[in-house]
């Protein structure tokens, strides 16, 4: 569905300062037909110029791509006919009903008013909006909101859809109502889904692959799961009386295959294979050496560890870091 081969996208700054922003530095990307894949990264990775790229909107300044089967540098209109695209934010005409606005976007698809009006119909039940039609689109909650953009988005009923960052401002709840619709999408339509976020757990629940963006290069992709076996081990916390750290994280130390050892007032850390395997066996060691545990802490490893390892930063820092720039 999308094949895309050293895509990069230099921007000249605005000002007297002048310079380059290289955005996207390289990018190869391959998504099967049927994919529902993640594309995780911080503010600023160069996910959205990325997607922009493929969508047709940005000409990119080097690199090839076909999407849907149709080249993205000689046949751009082909491309457009194909994809379905959901910017961030979306709504163009406020003023206009739901009803209007399906209509509207389904005759800029050149469809007659008949079948516009039949496909965003069939497209408001899908996307639970029945009964919404004749309201005026600026007064619906924000999960409905996003719906509709996902709706308006696939009114020519294309085979593969780019979601930019689809839940950014939504509340926990209207979250988990549009996951299940994206995923509904894919499992009853078989449509392909390349959606951007920097949501940690949105790409966790979401996605079957993962392609994870840095500074505008790859720096992994996979499964969750196998990204997250790419961490060297659960992360274990155990608290002692601070008197008695240095002793509790010799004895930890001694643990087979347990590394990226630490301690600091009381608080002894490491990585370790199997975090519930080591634990027990800490506990008893500890023991007999009268060091009673104040706390006791295992955990996975999670997609924000899987960034660390790449990147040295997690993912939040990073995130910080491009705002304070
Ligand atoms: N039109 C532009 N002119 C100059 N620089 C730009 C332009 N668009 C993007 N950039 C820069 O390119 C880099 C990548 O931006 P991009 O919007 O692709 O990141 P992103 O990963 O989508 O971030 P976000 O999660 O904030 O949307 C950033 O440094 C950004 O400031």
């Amino acid at each position: 569905m999308i094949t895309a081969r050293g895509l990069e996208r230099r921007f000249r700054r605005k000002g007297r300062s002048g310079g380059e922003v290289h955005a996207v530095r390289g990018v190869d990307l391959d998504v099967a037909a049927g994919e529902l894949v993640g594309f995780l990264g911080p503010n600023g990775a160069g996910k959205t110029t990325t997607l922009r790229m493929l969508t047709t909107l940005l000409k990119p300044t080097a690199g090839t791509a076909t999407v849907g089967g149709r080249d993205l540098l000689t046949d751009p209109v082909g491309v457009r006919e194909r994809i379905g695209y959901v910017a961030q934010g979306g709504g163009t005409a406020p003023e206009s009903t739901v009803a209007e606005e399906l209509e509207l976007q389904g005759r800029l698809y050149r469809m007659s008013k008949a079948d516009a009006v039949a496909r965003g119909a069939e497209l408001a039940e899908q996307l639970d909006l029945t009964g919404l039609g004749q309201r005026p689109a600026k007064t619906l909650s924000g999960g409905q909101r996003r719906r509709l953009d996902i709706a308006l988005g696939l009114i020519h009923s294309p085979g593969l859809v780019f979601l930019d960052e689809p839940s950014t401002g939504l509340d926990p709840q209207s979250r988990a109502n549009l996951w299940e619709h994206i995923r509904r999408l894919r499992a009853e339509q078989g449509i392909t889904v390349f959606l951007t976020t920097h949501y940690l757990d949105e790409a966790d629940a979401l996605a079957d692959r993962l392609i994870v963006i840095d500074g505008g290069r790859i720096v992994a992709e996979g499964t969750p799961d196998a990204l997250k076996a790419r961490v060297d081990g659960d992360r274990v916390e155990v608290g002692v009386d601070p008197e008695r750290g240095a002793d509790a994280a010799e004895i930890a130390g001694r643990l087979t295959g347990a590394h990226e050892l630490s301690e600091s007032g009381g608080l002894v850390r490491f990585r370790v294979p199997r975090g519930d395997v080591a634990l027990p066996e800490l506990l008893r060691a500890l023991d007999t050496k009268d060091i009673p545990t104040r706390s006791v802490q295992v955990r996975r490893p999670t997609l924000d560890d899987v960034f660390l390892t790449l990147t040295g930063r997690s993912l939040r820092e990073a995130e910080e870091g491009s705002r304070a720039a």
